[in-house]
């Protein structure tokens, strides 16, 4: 496709979906407005955009395709501002927030102007926030959930799709409210009790301190999207405020089950509960990108001694194997110590053991 594409707000996704239009529409321009011009000129200077844009009205009144990406509220505001904009006759308005209902209500004000507006939510990302971590195949293989109201064309809808190609993304179509459903489940819920975990972890750590030290391991990968930007999280609670209250109401008297099985101490009901759960999370799909990213983890027990890290990096290394990150766990004192070698693809982490198994007789497992 040939024209201009508008990025608002140049952040991880925004940069991710700039970098995705660039790599499949050679001959269009890509051009970045974000609140933070210090975010705008990183992507410029990374490649990720190729104009920097200095107001929202004069990179909008030029564009073919604009994408709103950012926090959820401000998405709101910045729909109400673009109702008041000359725009060009045949502009597609697109966002990528991880809400819809308010969203597609916000922009029934672009409805009223005849202006097309499809809600979009790439159902992929990490717990990073920044242009810097934008990258171009972040939703390989993840849905991609547009909620275009019954009003929008579909040569429209074609349209955007083809635009939107080059993430590689699933599109699936459902209604703004199906979708806050639906996400409500799967990635804002977690959220919150990813939060909630780490603030009982806080409390007890008060009184126990070797608590921290204790969590570095698992605690901390479950938590992980607990390390979510605290902005975009407060926005996504207000916009789905009553799903979450119903989901929190649920979950409320699921552990009041579980709190009297366990006073009970019924022993075949508690089993029966930690079972089921196992034979459903066993069955969820394994190859396809949900909302929650996962990495592709490899735990290497290795030996002590000084320069062992860079022994394995060194192999990876030479087989042009690329992580995306590397710890080590160090909750046995003076035994073996785990690293955790997480690298962005399955493919890149069963290379890396066949790596390491030809290398070294360190023993390996694989995170699911
Ligand atoms: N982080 C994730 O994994 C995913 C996030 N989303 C959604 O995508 C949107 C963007 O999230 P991220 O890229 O992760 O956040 P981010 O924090 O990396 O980027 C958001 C950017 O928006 C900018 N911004 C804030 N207010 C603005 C305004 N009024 N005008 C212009 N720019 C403004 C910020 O300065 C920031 O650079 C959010 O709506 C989020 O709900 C959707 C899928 C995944
Ligand atoms: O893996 C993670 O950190 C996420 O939870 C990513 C994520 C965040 C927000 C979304 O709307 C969709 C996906």
């Amino acid at each position: 496709m040939k024209g201009r594409v508008f990025i608002i707000g140049l952040g991880l996704i925004g940069g991710s979906l700039a970098l995705s239009i660039k790599n499949k529409h050679r001959d269009c321009i890509v051009m970045g407005y974000d609140i933070n011009e210090e975010q705008t000129k990183l992507g410029k200077m990374l490649g990720v955009i190729d104009e920097t844009i200095s107001t929202i009205k004069s990179g909008a009144e030029k564009a073919d395709l604009i994408i709103i990406s950012a926090p959820v509220n401000e998405t709101c505001k910045i729909l109400f501002s673009l109702s008041n904009m000359n725009l060009k006759e045949n502009v597609i308005i697109s966002d990528a927030g991880s809400t819809k209902k308010e969203v597609v209500e916000a922009a029934s004000i672009l409805k009223d102007k005849g202006i097309p507006f499809i809600g979009g939510h790439p159902m992929a990302g990490s717990h990073k926030s920044g242009v810097s971590a934008a990258k171009p195949l972040l939703f390989e293989n993840a849905f991609y959930l547009l909620t275009p109201q019954p009003h929008i064309d579909v040569s429209l809808i074609e349209s955007l799709k083809t635009w939107l190609a080059g993430t590689n993304a699933r599109f699936l179509t459902v209604s703004p409210e199906e979708h806050d459903y639906l996400t409500g489940v799967i990635s804002h819920f977690p959220h919150i009790i990813a939060a909630s975990l780490v603030h009982q972890a806080e409390k007890s750590s008060q009184s126990q301190q070797l608590i921290p030290r204790l969590a570095a391991g698992g605690f901390r990968d479950i938590t992980r999207i607990a390390s979510s930007s605290p902005q975009m999280w407060r926005d996504i609670l207000m916009h789905n405020k009553d799903v979450l209250l119903t989901l929190l109401e649920d979950w409320r008297i699921e552990m009041e089950r579980v709190k009297s099985l366990l006073q009970a101490a019924n022993e075949k009901d508690i089993f029966s509960y930690f079972h089921d759960a196992k034979q459903f999370r066993d069955e969820l799909p394994q190859k396809q990108k949900g909302a929650i990213h996962a990495f592709y983890d490899l735990f290497v027990d290795v030996p002590d001694y000084p320069g062992v890290i860079s022994e394995i990096t060194g192999y990876l290394a030479d087989e042009q194997i690329s992580i995306t990150n590397i710890s080590i766990r160090e909750t046995r004192e003076e035994i073996n110590g785990v690293l955790v070698i997480s690298f962005q693809t399955e493919e890149d982490r069963d290379r890396a053991m066949d790596c390491i198994k030809r290398q070294t007789n360190f023993d390996q497992t694989i995170g699911m």
